[in-house]
């Protein structure tokens, strides 16, 4: 993959696990590259953000929660049309509040042990994350 001479867009991504072993997933609201898209919670770092700082700000503006701590999972990269993403992937299982969809977006809760999402389609770099997510805690 080669990226010269592209700006390359960093990006938190956290996946909410919880003691039920489910995760959550949004629905990319309209207006957005890839609306209809499910995807794992995040969006872009800013200047100056860490990527905890990234995904707690993130995750209050999308879906209202205040996140505790994170946990490293991968790095991955993806060459889009319209950006190519470097995506830093967290775990997250501990957080307060519930999870809302606050920008109008659908959410859904999703088994991390069944084949595949209950939704269709996933952004194309969403799925080598579960991949990681699975061998994890295999
Ligand atoms: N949040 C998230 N973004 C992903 C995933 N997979 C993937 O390729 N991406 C890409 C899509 C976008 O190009 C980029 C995230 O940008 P975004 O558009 O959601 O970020 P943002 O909320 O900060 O956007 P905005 O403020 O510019 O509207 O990362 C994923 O699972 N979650």
């Amino acid at each position: 993959m080669n990226h010269e001479n592209r700006p390359v867009t960093e990006v938190a991504a956290g996946i909410l696990l919880d003691q039920s072993g489910r995760y959550l997933l949004g629905q990319r609201p309209e207006g957005k590259p890839y609306a209809g898209y499910w995807e794992v919670p995040g969006g872009k770092i800013e200047a100056g953000e860490s990527v905890f700082e990234a995904l707690r700000r993130e995750l209050q503006e999308e879906l209202g929660i205040n996140i505790h701590s994170s946990e490293e999972l991968t790095v991955l990269e993806h060459d889009y049309p319209h950006a190519y993403v470097r995506l830093h992937v967290s775990v997250i299982r501990e957080w307060s509040g519930i999870p809302k969809g606050c920008e109008g977006q659908t959410l859904s809760w999703e088994l991390l042990g069944a084949e595949k999402p209950s939704v269709s389609p996933l952004l194309p770099a969403a799925w080598p994350m579960l991949e990681r997510l699975r061998a994890l805690l295999a």
